[in-house]
Formats: structure tokens, C-alpha cells, sequence
């Protein structure tokens, strides 16, 4: 949204559904947006409002758009739970310097869920001096629905009709290779980079200028034309259980780590830093892994880093900060990680998307100190690391929400105009200290990978 722009009025109405709706079954196959975990989530539908911001400005823009659309909005929910009424779902870009985009984007309709309770949101335009007209913006009848089963009657607007849920179509499947160096006679392939990166982190690291860097590398491969994507998200969602299923803007993934989450004042936040692989065939291995992680000095030194990060970042806004006493162990279908849990209170009136712009970048994508990192990071990553450990969620008209780092993911780009595939960018990385080895660090990046190759897969 441009400083000019008029502030757009928003009409929100959300009512319950009477019945259950297989949320994925209602994502566009080719462009869906999505955001799930466990018994909790929701799929939008069409799209009323987005907005772009890029730049080292473009949390605090958003974060101000947001709020003046917030207050010109009329809501109307009936249902009144987390991610009921006017929602935005948004993905921002790693690095200010990015040429990606960051979005936020306001769905036609918000089919939700929370636990046994299901609703849906339309948003639509609201004409000019026409706030009080159920209309939408092209002037049509907000359309009847569902029936409602708290059985409301009178002049309470019901719930607009639903798309026909449809089942999940073709998936031809993606194989990923590393992704190719852009294009310079003298770079080397993108697995050399990076192994070469990580050599030059850990000889920066003992020469005593920075103390942690996270580097990564990206793969690729192509979507071929036709793909629906509810596929990949179907099996995310149903082996990552423990993290946030997300697709936004053609960012897809399931990650592990939440950023912030804000929810009438009290915030909770989940700090990863510190990785084993699993080894779930092989019991004994597994439990050895989980017992290295716990008690390797280095994992506990990386992971510390990522931790006073965060605690530094949010303790000007919060009140009663607490975390977890000691690191635990999180276990995922692919990865040990070293995690610690945070909670506070709100000290203020600061939305979640002024507190990802507060957090962002954690020493958990990042590296310590912040400014030292991101240059070096800049320096030896050869390629924009677009969204890919930016930040993916939604904030609602409150300013509550919930927002992950968008890890374990890929980026679709846009489809070629004779054949219709897509490509697929994946990036993954880990954190380099002092002691950090190339390819331990190397087969690190190969684990986290495995959400999406084999979400991605035939
Ligand atoms: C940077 C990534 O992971 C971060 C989150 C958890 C554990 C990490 C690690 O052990 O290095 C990373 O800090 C990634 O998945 O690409």
C-alpha cells in the first residue's frame, strides 16, 4: 500500500458452520493459502485485499496498514476465537535488501477451524457510503449459505455459500537437484558455495569477528503444469503435526518455529536452534542422537545464542517474560532440535506483525551479533534468500496473530508461459559456531530438506 492510497474499507462477517469441511478440499489446487496444525487452521478463498511492502521498511509500513485498515473496518463476528473475524495472512522476506516482495493478503472467504468449531469469514470492499449494505464490492447480494448451527435468524447475516469441497487432483511430483550458481564463469556449484561458506564462517568465528553464523543453500526443481498443490500440503500436514503447515503467496512449508504469538495480551514464542537427525528405524540411534543434542556444549552454546535473541528483542515490549528452564529436546519426523518455550504478557498495544518486525532476524536465522551476521551472510550466500527465513503467519483486526520462521519451505515461481511448469526453489540451513564441520553441516541442511522432497515427492 503506497502513503497516498486511500485506507479501503473492509467488510468482514463471519458466521459458524453448522457442519465440518475438509479445509484442504476447499484450497485452490494451483494457488492456495493455507494455514494449518493439527485441529487448527484455515484455507482462504479468492481474494479481496493484498498488499506489497519491500525494503528494511516493510514490517513497520505493513505493520501501519494494517492497523488503519484494521480501525476503517467493520467486523461483525458471531463466532469471536482466535482467527475469527477480519484476517490477513502474510509472508515477508528474509533480508531488507530483498527484491522479493512481502505480502499480506486478505482472502474473499476464510473457511477456519478450532477444534470442533468451524466458520467462515467474508471479507469484501465496502462501497463508498454504503458501510451498512450487505453488499459486496461489485454491488452483488452477499450470498446465503450453510445454515447456521447456532441457528441465528432475523436481520443476522447468515454464512456465504462454500465452494464444493473437491479431493485432491494430479501430482506428477518434483525432484530436486541443487540449485545452479547464477550464472558466472568463475562460481562455483552451489554445494561448493556453501561448503566453502561454511569454511569461512568458522575461520571468521575464530579470528573473533562474529560469533554465529547461519548459512544455507538452496535446491530446485520444477512443478510441472497442472500439479495441485494440496498434495504436498495434505502430507505436511499430516506428518508435521508439531508444526505450522503453511501456504501463502506460493511459500509453502511446515515449520517448527514460532516467532510470536499474540493472543489478548498474552504472547508465547518457540525458540529452535541446535539439530540432530532422527533415525526412527533404529531406536537406540535415535535416543543417542536426542542425548548429543542435549549435551553437546556447541548445540547448547548455538542454541543460547538464538534464545538471548529473542529474549533481548521482545523484553522492551513484554512484561513477565518467562522460558523454559533448559533447552528440550523437540521431536520431528525428520530432526532432534534443541527448543525452549517463552511466554509473556503484552507490556503494550504492539501488533504481532510490530513484534515479528521487532524479532526478525533471531540469531536462529541469522547469527550474533545481528548486523555482523547479515553481512556475512550476504557475502558468502551466493543467491537472495527471498522469503525463505522470513516470517509466514496472519494478524487479525486486534492485531493478534500467529507467525512462524518460514524454515522447512519453498518457494513456486511463476509458471512458464509455453509450458506451464513452475519453478521450485527450496533453501535450508543451520547455524555455524566455533567447531562447526562443513559436511556435518552439510547433511544438517539434507535432514531439514526432508519435509519438502519428501512432501514434494511422486
Ligand atoms: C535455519 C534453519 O533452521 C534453524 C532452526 C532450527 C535449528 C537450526 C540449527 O540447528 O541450525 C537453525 O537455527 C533451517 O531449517 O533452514
Amino acid at each position: 500500500m503506497t502513503s497516498e492510497s486511500a485506507v479501503p474499507r473492509l467488510r468482514a462477517i463471519t458466521r459458524p458452520l453448522a457442519t465440518a469441511v475438509e479445509l484442504l478440499q476447499l484450497a485452490d489446487p494451483t494457488a492456495p493459502l493455507v494455514w494449518q496444525r493439527g485441529d487448527r487452521g484455515c484455507v482462504g478463498i479468492g481474494e479481496t485485499l493484498r498488499l506489497s511492502f519491500t525494503g528494511p521498511g516493510r514490517f513497520t509500513e505493513a505493520a501501519a496498514a494494517w492497523r488503519a485498515i484494521a480501525a476503517a473496518a467493520q467486523v461483525d463476528d458471531t463466532v469471536r476465537l482466535p482467527g475469527s473475524g477480519l484476517i490477513a495472512l502474510g509472508t515477508f522476506a528474509f533480508a531488507d535488501t530483498s527484491a522479493t516482495e512481502s505480502v499480506l493478503i486478505v482472502p474473499r472467504l476464510l473457511v477456519a477451524r478450532h477444534r470442533d468449531r468451524w466458520w467462515v469469514t467474508e471479507t469484501t470492499v465496502a462501497a463508498p457510503d454504503a458501510a451498512e449494505d450487505a453488499s459486496d464490492a461489485t454491488g452483488a447480494p452477499v450470498t446465503t449459505a450453510t445454515p447456521d448451527a447456532t441457528g441465528t435468524t432475523g436481520t443476522v447475516d447468515p454464512a456465504p455459500a462454500l465452494p464444493a469441497p473437491a479431493p485432491p487432483g494430479a501430482w506428477p511430483g518434483v525432484e530436486f537437484a541443487p540449485a545452479a550458481p547464477a550464472a558466472a564463469a568463475d562460481r562455483p556449484d552451489s554445494v561448493s558455495a556453501y561448503l566453502d561458506g561454511v569454511r569461512e564462517s568458522v575461520r571468521r568465528i575464530a579470528h573473533g569477528s562474529v560469533e554465529k553464523i547461519v548459512l544455507s543453500r538452496q535446491i530446485a526443481g520444477t512443478l510441472p503444469a497442472g500439479s495441485d498443490l494440496r498434495v504436498p500440503l495434505g502430507r505436511l500436514a499430516e506428518r508435521y503435526l508439531d508444526c505450522w503447515t503453511f501456504a501463502v503467496d506460493g511459500m509453502v512449508g511446515a515449520s517448527p518455529e514460532t516467532l510470536i504469538r499474540s493472543t489478548a495480551g498474552a504472547v508465547s514464542a518457540r525458540v529452535l536452534a541446535g539439530t540432530r537427525a532422527r533415525h526412527p528405524e533404529a531406536p537406540q540411534r535415535d535416543a543417542q542422537a536426542r542425548d548429543e543434542l542435549l549435551t553437546s556444549d556447541k548445540e547448547q552454546h548455538e542454541h543460547a545464542f538464538a534464545v538471548q535473541s529473542v529474549v533481548t528483542a521482545l523484553a522492551p515490549h513484554v512484561r513477565e517474560l518467562r522460558t523454559s528452564e533448559e533447552p528440550f529436546p523437540l521431536q520431528l519426523p525428520n530432526v532432534w532440535h534443541l527448543a525452549t518455550d517463552l511466554g509473556a504478557s503484552l507490556a503494550e498495544r504492539s501488533s504481532a506483525i510490530e513484534l515479528v518486525g521487532a524479532l526478525h532476524p533471531t540469531a536462529a536465522i541469522a547469527g550474533t551479533p545481528t548486523a555482523d551476521a547479515i553481512a556475512a551472510i550476504a557475502e558468502l550466500e551466493p543467491f537472495d534468500r527471498g522469503r525463505y527465513s522470513g516470517a509466514v503467519g496472519w494478524i487479525d483486526a486486534a492485531g493478534d496473530g500467529e507467525w512462524v520462521i518460514a524454515l522447512r519451505c519453498a518457494q513456486l515461481g511463476d509458471a512458464d508461459a509455453a509450458t506451464g511448469a513452475r519453478p521450485v526453489t527450496a533453501s535450508a540451513g543451520g547455524g555455524i559456531v566455533a567447531g562447526s564441520d562443513p559436511e556435518h553441516e552439510f547433511s544438517e541442511t539434507v535432514s531439514k530438506f526432508r519435509p519438502i522432497t519428501e512432501a514434494f515427492a511422486r
